[in-house]
C-alpha cells in the first residue's frame, strides 16, 4: 500500500497554559498542506524499514513509521512488514512532517490488515506517538485544544487558495521552541477572528512562536516580510516554525520569488 503523508499548517497559535505533565495548552487552527512524503508498507517476511529523501536524524527503529508498527503490533499481533519511507517534507519546520509519517502508517496498517478501528481509536494509538499525531488521522481543518490533539470543527474552506511555504534551511526543534514561549491567554478568539476577511488576520491571527523566535532567527521575520511585499493577503509562521507561508487570495498559484539556493520551498493550491 502506497501513501502520501502530507505535512500541516497552523493558522494562528496561542500557547496559553503550562499543563502537569509537563506539555503546554494551546489554540491553533490546523489545515492540510499537500507537500507531502511517500510511505510504502507491505506485508513481508522480515521487518524491514528503509528511508530515501532527505536525512532524519536517528536510527530507523525511533523513526515514527516504525514506532507506530509497534504500537499496532503489541495489540493485535500484526505480520512483519516492509516499509519505506521517501522523505520530502522539511524536518523542524513547524510543518508536522513527522507527525503526518506516523498517522499515515496507522492508517495504512489498518486498512492493510482491516484492523477493527475506529477514528476515535485510531487517534488515541496517535496521541501517544506525538501531540500533532492525532490531526492527520481525519486530515481536515480543525480549531485544535489542549495538547493540540483534541479537535472542535471549525468551517474555513481555503481549498484552491494559492499558498508559499519557505522552508530556510534552519532545523528548530519542537522542545526548543517550547522553551522560549511564555504561556499567556490567548490574544484573540481565533474562530471569530478566522470568520473575518482574510485582510484582517494579519493582525488578529497571530502566533506565539513567532514572537518568541524571531528575536533569535531574524530570518523568520524577513520571509515574512518579502511575502507580504510579493503581495500575500496573509504571512505567518507555521506551528513552532522555521517555515513560513504565505497565502495569496485572488491569484492562481504564488507569484515567483527569488529565495538563497538552500532554502526548500512549496508553492501550489490548499
Ligand atoms: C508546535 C506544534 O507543531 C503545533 O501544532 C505542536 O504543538 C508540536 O507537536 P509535536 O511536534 O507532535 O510535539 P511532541 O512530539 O508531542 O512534543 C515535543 C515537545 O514539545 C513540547 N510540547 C509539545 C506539545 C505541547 N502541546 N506542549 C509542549 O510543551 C514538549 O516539550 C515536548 O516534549
Ligand atoms: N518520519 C519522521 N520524519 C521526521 N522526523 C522524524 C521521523 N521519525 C522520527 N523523527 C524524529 O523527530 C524529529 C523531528 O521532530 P520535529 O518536531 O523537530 O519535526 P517534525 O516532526 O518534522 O515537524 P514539526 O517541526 O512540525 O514538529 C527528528 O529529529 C527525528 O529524530
Amino acid at each position: 500500500m502506497l501513501v502520501f503523508p502530507n505535512a500541516k499548517l497552523n493558522l494562528g497559535l496561542y500557547v496559553t497554559e503550562q499543563r502537569p505533565d509537563g506539555f503546554r495548552n494551546l489554540e491553533s487552527v490546523f489545515i492540510p498542506l499537500s507537500w507531502t512524503d511517500a510511505l510504502e508498507v507491505l506485508p513481508a517476511a522480515t521487518n524491514s524499514l528503509t528511508l530515501s529523501g532527505i536525512p532524519i536524524p536517528g536510527d530507523a527503529a525511533t523513526n515514527l513509521c516504525w514506532r507506530a508498527y509497534e504500537l499496532l503490533q503489541a495489540d493485535f499481533d500484526l505480520p512483519a512488514v516492509q516499509m519505506h519511507l521517501h522523505k520530502a517534507v522539511p524536518i523542524g519546520a513547524g510543518l508536522g512532517g513527522g507527525s503526518g509519517d506516523a498517522a499515515f502508517a496507522l492508517r495504512a496498517l489498518k486498512e492493510l490488515f482491516a484492523l477493527p478501528l475506529t477514528t476515535g481509536q485510531l487517534q488515541q494509538y496517535a496521541r501517544r506517538l506525538g501531540s500533532d499525531c492525532a490531526f492527520f488521522v481525519e486530515n481536515k481543518p480543525v480549531f485544535a485544544y489542549e495538547k493540540g490533539d483534541v479537535f472542535a470543527p471549525i468551517s474555513l474552506d481555503l481549498t484552491g487558495m494559492a499558498c508559499q511555504v519557505v522552508y530556510p534551511n534552519l532545523h528548530i526543534s519542537t522542545g526548543e521552541a517550547y522553551s522560549r514561549v511564555a504561556t499567556r491567554p490567548p490574544r484573540h478568539d481565533l474562530r471569530q477572528s478566522l470568520a473575518q476577511p482574510m485582510p484582517t488576520w494579519r493582525d488578529t491571527v497571530t502566533n506565539d512562536f513567532e514572537d518568541a523566535l524571531t528575536p533569535h532567527y531574524p530570518v523568520l521575520g524577513e520571509i515574512k516580510a518579502a511575502l507580504y511585499a510579493a503581495g500575500a493577503t496573509y504571512a505567518s509562521l507555521s506551528g513552532s516554525g522555521s517555515a513560513v507561508y504565505g497565502l495569496f487570495s485572488g491569484l492562481e498559484t504564488p507569484p515567483s520569488l527569488q529565495w538563497p539556493g538552500d532554502y526548500q520551498v512549496w508553492s501550489g493550491r490548499l
